[in-house]
């Protein structure tokens, strides 16, 4: 492991994921003063601005890389954020990226549910167990919906927008776990450390939030 670099409390690390969360939340912090003009397709993942450091990650490990210190601060949906477990400080709800975490099942399934596949096996135990439902959770990485359609779960648990999937597969939303949207994140510590540039940069993104 290499010595991470000492930066100074001016510097920040800002963790994004890369996805469909990145180009907003580029648009969203440059309108908020940083300086971040992150290049196009590219296999760098790491990249240098005057006073900030943006590393490029996949959804579930921005919880990780802020709550480690290893990033000051990032953005990240409130389901990966959930689903992680991670008590990081989540200071501002940035409203995009909106959708919901459902319970899924074929049009007109009834029985009981015995299997449900999921990417958020922590978000479907914890609604299994509240509900009573005694069901196996098998966890999978994609295509989700896919799981129902084909026998290997009689339920799912995965995210909710326009609901043209659901509508595409013959699928319905039976149930809602919870409501998602990308959320600001920032490392306790850093927070304390950094707090000249880390305090002014929450105001900002609440202000332009409100403003809509
Ligand atoms: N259809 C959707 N509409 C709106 N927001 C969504 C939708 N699907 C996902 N999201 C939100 O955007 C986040 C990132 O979604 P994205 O599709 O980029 O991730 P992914 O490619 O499935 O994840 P990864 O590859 O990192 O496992 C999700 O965690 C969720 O908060
Ligand atoms: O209600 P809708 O508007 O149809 O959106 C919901 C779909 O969007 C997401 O999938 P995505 O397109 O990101 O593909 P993925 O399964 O690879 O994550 C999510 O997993 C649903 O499948």
């Amino acid at each position: 492991m290499s010595p991470a670099p000492v930066r100074g409390p001016e510097h920040l690390t800002l963790a994004l994921p890369k996805g469909r969360v990145l180009a907003e939340s580029a648009a969203l912090l440059t309108q908020a003063g940083l300086p971040l003009e992150l290049p196009g397709p590219s296999r760098a993942l790491r990249h240098e601005f005057p006073g900030l450091t943006v590393l490029e990650l996949r959804n579930q490990d921005v919880p990780v890389y802020v709550d480690l210190g290893v990033a000051d601060f990032g953005i990240v949906g409130k389901d990966v954020l959930v689903e992680s477990g991670r008590a990081v400080f989540e200071p501002v709800d940035l409203r995009f990226a909106a959708c919901r975490l459902s319970l899924i099942r074929e049009v007109g399934a009834a029985g009981p549910i015995t299997r449900v596949a999921t990417k958020y096996p922590r978000s479907a135990r914890a609604y299994l167990a509240a509900q009573g439902i005694p069901a196996e959770i098998v966890k999978l990485s994609g295509n989700i919906e896919l799981a129902a359609l084909t026998g290997l779960a009689d339920a799912v648990v995965d995210l909710v927008q326009t609901g043209g999937t659901l509508r595409a597969n013959g699928l319905e939303e039976r149930d809602v776990l919870f409501h998602s949207s990308a959320r600001l994140v920032v490392n306790r510590t850093a927070l304390k450390l950094r707090r000249e540039r880390l305090r002014p940069l929450i105001e900002r993104l609440r202000e332009l939030v409100a403003a809509g």
